[in-house]
């Protein structure tokens, strides 16, 4: 087995009487992408912050390739890019990376390349305070990846930015993930990291609720699709009888069934065709998946 870069067994931290990160046991391997969602308040900020090293956790270890968080070998193996990037405003972004690179130890032979992945080329000689936002998160994400860390971790990388930057942003971070770098971000929903990352952790009120790929998620959370048949004029009835299910209205009819069960469903409906009008099926969604686990009503902001 792959050994993790992240490793995060059993962590509780509390401030006074609020315990903020409950027993937390989350692993990210070289090359992997995981999401850490939750609602505002969740503990996303402060399980990060125990990952800088930042927070000292009561209970529980955190190691960054091997070391404690906060140590020199720690720091040298992530990169942070925090929700609200902020650069010195009289540099250049080209001066920028020139800046961080000297920090990291880097070579500044990358820095040509990680302007162009990042679509600064052209803007290299501007200066930061001439950037628009997404141009001056772009300039994190190159900040972020200086020295190719082994660890990135994302506060909400993509927040107030563009569907198109988005979308690129998550091509370097894949990039970055091809190339063995494991990175743990956070969101605040499924839709957001659908298809961009490899697995999704839901952390809820300090704890963590579900990990694991989307379908997997999707089938532990065993959420009942519905089925709504409109029946003909006088026909709502009998078809109630038969199927059971909610009366809507006059004519319509809502079926809950688990998900295995919704063929047999259809099949059974296929009998009734005759009188039948229209047959909509309503699965669920992320959000109603992410709403499942992340037991929002309970968080605290
Ligand atoms: N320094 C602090 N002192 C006291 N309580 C704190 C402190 N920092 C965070 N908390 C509390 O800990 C809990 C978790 O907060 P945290 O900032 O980790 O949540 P989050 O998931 O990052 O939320 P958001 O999405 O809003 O950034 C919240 O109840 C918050 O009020």
């Amino acid at each position: 087995m792959t050994q993790s870069i992240l490793d995060i067994r059993n962590v509780s931290l509390s401030f006074g009487p609020l315990k903020a990160l409950d027993g937390v046991t989350l692993a990210v391997s070289p090359g992997e992408r995981l999401a850490l969602l939750g609602h505002n308040g969740a503990g996303k900020s402060t399980l990060f912050k125990a990952i800088l090293g930042f927070l000292a956790p009561g209970e529980g270890t955190i190691t960054v390739a091997g070391h404690r968080p906060g140590s020199d070998a720690a720091r040298i193996a992530m990169s942070y890019l925090p929700e609200v990037v902020s650069f010195p405003q009289s540099l250049t972004g080209r001066e920028v990376l020139a800046y961080f690179s000297g920090l990291r130890g880097a070579s500044r032979s990358e820095i040509n390349g990680l302007l162009d992945r990042v679509g600064l080329a052209d803007a290299a000689e501007r200066r930061v305070r001439t950037y628009s936002k997404g141009m001056r998160q772009r300039l994190g994400l190159a900040q972020a990846l200086i020295g190719a860390p082994r660890l990135l971790l994302l506060d909400e990388p993509t927040s107030g930015l563009d569907p198109v930057s988005r979308h690129d942003f998550y091509t370097v971070i894949a990039e970055a993930a091809a190339r063995g770098c494991a990175v743990l971000l956070s969101s605040h929903g499924l839709e957001e990291v659908q298809g961009q990352t490899d697995r999704v952790a839901i952390l809820s009120r300090g704890r963590l609720r579900a990990s694991g790929t989307l379908a997997e998620l999707a089938a532990a959370a065993a959420l009942r699709t519905t089925i709504r048949v409109t029946a003909k004029q006088g026909h709502a009835d009998r078809l109630q009888a038969d199927l059971g299910g909610r009366r809507v209205n006059g004519c319509r009819l809502d079926i809950d069934c688990a998900p295995d069960a919704k063929l047999g469903l259809l099949l059974q409906l296929g009998h009734h065709r005759d009188v039948l009008h229209e047959i909509d099926v309503f699965a669920p969604g992320l959000n109603d998946i992410y709403r499942h686990f992340s037991d929002h009503e309970g968080d605290q902001a």
